[in-house]
């Protein structure tokens, strides 16, 4: 892959379901590396959970906080960091991302929603998830597709697998 002096080893995009946070933190262990989340830094900024972000100060203000959120992890995170998988809409966001060691979970319909399912409250996808998932998913994947260094497929796979694969590109 092509290297990036300083940053984050690795900046996984994807998604929601895709597994940035899961294979991120595992990653970040086989590396022997800190793992950071930017939803975990948003609620960290904002004192209260993304859920709550987005219905008492909007989705704007979220994104204003996200963005921030990844301006200050590339800049002096030196292990692995998951984007939550909307920040790649910030423009500012897609500029700072060039030149780092960035990799695409690609996840089809099918097994997001169904991972989607299994996991913590997503406030975009409270309502029809499949179909507003559907939604995400096509307007975002020019963009995923565009900022990637790597692109790894997670559909039928364990994470470890997907972590191995990652770990080989790096
Ligand atoms: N490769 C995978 N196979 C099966 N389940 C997975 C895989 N990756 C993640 N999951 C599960 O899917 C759910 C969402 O994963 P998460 O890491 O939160 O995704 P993201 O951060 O991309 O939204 C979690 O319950 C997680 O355990
Ligand atoms: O896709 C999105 O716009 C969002 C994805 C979530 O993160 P994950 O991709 O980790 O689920 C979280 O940032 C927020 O609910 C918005
Ligand atoms: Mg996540």
């Amino acid at each position: 892959m092509q290297s990036a002096s300083n940053g984050p080893a690795a900046v996984l995009i994807g998604p929601p379901g895709s597994g940035k946070s899961t294979v991120g933190r595992l990653l970040a262990d086989r590396l022997g590396l800190p793992f950071r989340d930017t939803d975990a830094d948003v609620e960290a900024a904002a004192g209260k959970t993304v859920s709550d972000v987005f219905v008492e100060d909007g989705e704007e203000r979220f994104r204003e906080l996200e963005a921030e959120a990844v301006r200050s992890a590339l800049a002096d995170h030196p292990g692995v960091l998951a984007l939550g998988g909307g920040a790649i809409l910030h423009e500012a966001t897609q500029e700072l991302l060039a030149g780092h060691r960035v990799v695409y979970l690609q996840v089809g319909l099918d097994q997001a929603v169904r991972r989607v399912g299994l996991a913590s409250a997503r406030p975009l996808l409270v309502l029809n998830p499949r179909s507003r998932l559907r939604t995400l998913m096509e307007e975002r994947r020019p963009i995923y597709e565009r900022l990637a260094a790597v692109v790894v497929k997670t559909d039928d796979r364990e994470p470890e697998d997907v972590v191995a694969e990652i770990e080989g590109a790096l």
